[in-house]
């Protein structure tokens, strides 16, 4: 049988017969309505530090590309924000379109970016990232959107890896990149109770997304569209579009850290 993946016979649409956590009340991507959010006081700014020399290996894993971090210390960390206690950083990865009209997960008030990082930290009160993952309160994602606009030279360390990790299972080393460097200048958030946007769809995800976008040159873009779903020797299928649409807000209440 065919693993899920973002194409009609197995895409967003038909994970629901395998996940049935896929109809569930706190699924994500969502819209995000800035008109609807609650500005919440409360709510503090993001503490992240991340350390370089955390960085381990750059991966094709057959549904996007994801740098791995060692998260056996606290030295790449996510702590304050919406959240409380801390989690560590254990992988950040990146969703996107065909062109550049589409890709991200999270829409703002109906608007697509053409593409949009997550980084994926997990809670400590848990012993592992993979007890964490299935927990409410296990993961904490941050959400940057790409948009089109100048060449960005941090990005561009990654895209350079890229033809070295071209087909499905391809990982090479990639030593002290920071990933605050892919960071927005504003930290201000929106936040929600949400959920794993892949298959298991677990709903253990307090999303973290940013409202300032960072940028991608076109060509940038166009670089991400050379990876491919597919293993190499097997026919290539450009890894693109690997988004999940938005799905139903089901109640919940979208915080915002700024007015
Ligand atoms: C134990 C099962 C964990 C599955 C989730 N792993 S993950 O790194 O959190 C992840 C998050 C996400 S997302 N888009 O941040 O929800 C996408 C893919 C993955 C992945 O497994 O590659
Ligand atoms: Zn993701």
């Amino acid at each position: 049988t065919m693993s899920w993946g973002y194409k009609p016979n197995n895409g967003p649409q038909k994970w629901v017969e395998n996940f049935p956590i896929a109809d569930g009340v706190r699924q994500s991507p969502i819209d995000i309505v800035p008109g609807q959010a609650s500005y919440d006081a409360g709510l503090k700014p993001l503490d992240l530090k991340y350390d370089p020399s955390t960085c381990l290996d750059i991966l094709n894993n057959g549904h996007s590309v994801q740098v791995t971090f060692a998260d056996d210390t606290d030295s790449s960390r996510l702590t304050d924000g919406p959240i409380s206690g801390l989690y560590r950083l254990k992988q950040f990865h990146f969703h996107w379109g065909a062109s550049d009209d589409k890709g991200s997960e999270h829409t703002v008030a109906g608007t697509k970016y053409p593409a949009e990082l997550h980084l994926v930290h997990w809670n400590t009160k848990y012993a592992s990232f993979s007890e964490a993952a299935s927990k409410p309160d296990g993961l904490a994602v941050v959400g940057v959107f790409l948009k089109i606009g100048g060449e960005n030279p941090n990005l561009q360390k990654l895209l350079d890896a890229f033809d070295t990790i071209k087909s499905k299972g391809k990982q090479t080393s990639f030593a002290n990149f920071d990933p605050s460097t892919l960071l927005p200048g504003c930290l201000d958030y929106w936040t929600y109770d949400g959920s794993l946007t892949t298959p298991p769809l677990y709903e253990s995800v307090t999303w973290i997304v940013c409202k300032e976008p960072i940028t991608a040159s076109s060509g940038q873009m166009a670089k991400f569209r050379t990876l491919l779903f597919s293993a190499d020797g097997a026919a290539p299928d450009c890894m693109v579009n690997n988004y999940r649409p938005p799905q139903p807000l089901k109640g919940r209440t979208v915080r915002a850290s700024f007015k």
